[in-house]
């Protein structure tokens, strides 16, 4: 990985030498603008958009204004490793794609294009339970690349525990728990725009293709399908869930279970007792409750609170090399990233993906470099300044 950010930087000049119209955009706000161009409303706010007024999703940004770097000088940085230990495996960076369904919205290459661009980077990609493709399609175009499995735990007990099943026999390394979406949030965008795309049929695959939730219907969802959505709609979101229904989990599967969506330090600390491996903080990009604190901010708690005992990943606005590394000096393991895989998706399918998470890598490489530190183990508060502004 030495030198990968100038390499990259090096590749990204060198396209500037023949004027090309296509040439694909290099900054975040770039890349959401041209998906703003080739994605009906519909769609296009469906990712974009988030719960309420947006505030969340919002300061989710602003929240990484409001930490300085103060870089440190003469470190000697010519040799840098991103690599970072999760789970006793070695990943190659501190990167992974967010779980996000109902890609097939967004171009249709879908979850197949992302997870063929994070297989070519060795970045995990998180499947959604809610992708169009199914988990086993996925899986196989992943080839041995690292890859994690989201798990939306259905009403129906013998469906999450099929899921599960069907998670290890595919291959997948860890599963993460969602537990911010037991329902959809009030999404104003959506609402104005009356755009649901699981009524549709999408985003429906793992479902459709289970033998438990096919057992469960009058016919199948290829003769009847509204039955099917119908049947979905009812059962996808469990409301009911506590912190014992982890034990069922844990019963289920040796794979270390992550829980996503935890933002208070004594739900940190309640994960801890009830024996999960790992947390992701996370607001689900702004897109559950609006005026629920930044990711960023809901961090430094969290990781004061079990961060010796458990791995802490994040979030939430991560656009930038500088991000990932204020995230990581705030004590996350490493990173999600969600919408820029997005804008890449809907502007130019897999190479989209590809183009935004090396780009993103390449930064990070760099701006670890700037600040004085060789890899990511040296990253820690002292180059932090919380703003005065
Ligand atoms: C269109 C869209 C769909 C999403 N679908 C899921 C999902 O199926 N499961 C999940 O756990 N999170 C889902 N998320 C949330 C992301 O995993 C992640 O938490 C969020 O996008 C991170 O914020 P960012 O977009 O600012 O990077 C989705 C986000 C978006 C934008
Ligand atoms: C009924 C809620 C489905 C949400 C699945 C996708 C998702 O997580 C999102 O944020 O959108």
């Amino acid at each position: 990985m030495s030198n990968f950010g100038n390499q990259v930087q090096f590749e990204v000049y060198q396209t500037m030498t023949q004027p090309d119209p296509d040439r694909l955009p290099v900054s975040y706000e770039e890349w959401e603008a041209r998906a703003r161009e080739v994605l009906e409303d519909g769609p296009f706010y469906y990712v974009a958009g988030g719960a309420g007024g947006e505030e969340t999703m919002k300061d989710n940004l602003q929240s990484f204004t409001r930490w300085k770097i103060v870089p440190r000088m003469l470190k000697n940085v010519e040799n840098r490793d991103l690599n970072v230990e999760l789970f006793g495996k070695r990943y190659d960076s501190p990167l992974l794609q967010a779980p996000i369904g109902v890609q097939s919205i967004i171009h249709e290459g879908g979850e197949l294009a992302s997870a063929r661009a994070s297989a070519a980077l060795n970045i995990p990609y998180i499947a959604s339970s809610a992708s169009t493709r199914t988990m086993e399609e996925v899986a196989g175009v992943m080839g041995e690349a690292p890859k994690w499995f989201q798990l939306y735990w259905n009403k129906d007990p013998e469906v999450t525990a099929s899921f599960v099943r069907r998670a290890e026999a595919s291959g997948y390394d860890a599963i993460v728990v969602t537990l911010d979406t037991p329902m959809m949030a009030w999404r104003e965008k959506d609402l104005k725009n009356v755009y649901l795309p699981f009524l549709i049929g999408e985003g429906v695959g793992n479902y459709f293709t289970d033998p438990v939730f096919r057992s469960r219907l009058g016919a199948p969802p290829e003769e009847d399908p509204a039955q099917a959505v119908m049947h979905w709609t009812k059962t996808f979101g469990n409301p009911g869930l506590t912190w014992e229904h982890l034990l069922f989990l844990r019963e289920h599967t040796d794979l270390p279970i992550l829980l996503k969506g935890i933002l208070h330090p004594d739900d940190a600390k309640k994960a801890l007792d009830f024996g999960v491996d790992g947390i992701i903080v996370s607001n689900h990009g702004g897109r559950q409750v609006d005026g629920a604190v930044s990711s960023l901010d809901a961090l430094p708690p969290i990781v004061e609170a079990v961060g010796k005992e458990l791995p802490v990943l994040m979030d939430g606005g991560i656009r930038r090399g500088a991000d990932v590394i204020k995230a990581l000096s705030l004590g996350a393991k490493a990173v999600l990233v969600g919408r820029p895989c997005m804008y890449g998706l809907a502007v130019a399918g897999e190479q989209g993906v590809h183009e935004v998470l090396r780009n993103l890598l390449a930064d990070t490489d760099i701006t670890l470099a700037l600040c004085g530190c060789s890899s990511i183990a040296e990253l820690n508060e002292s180059i932090l300044q919380a703003s005065k502004g």
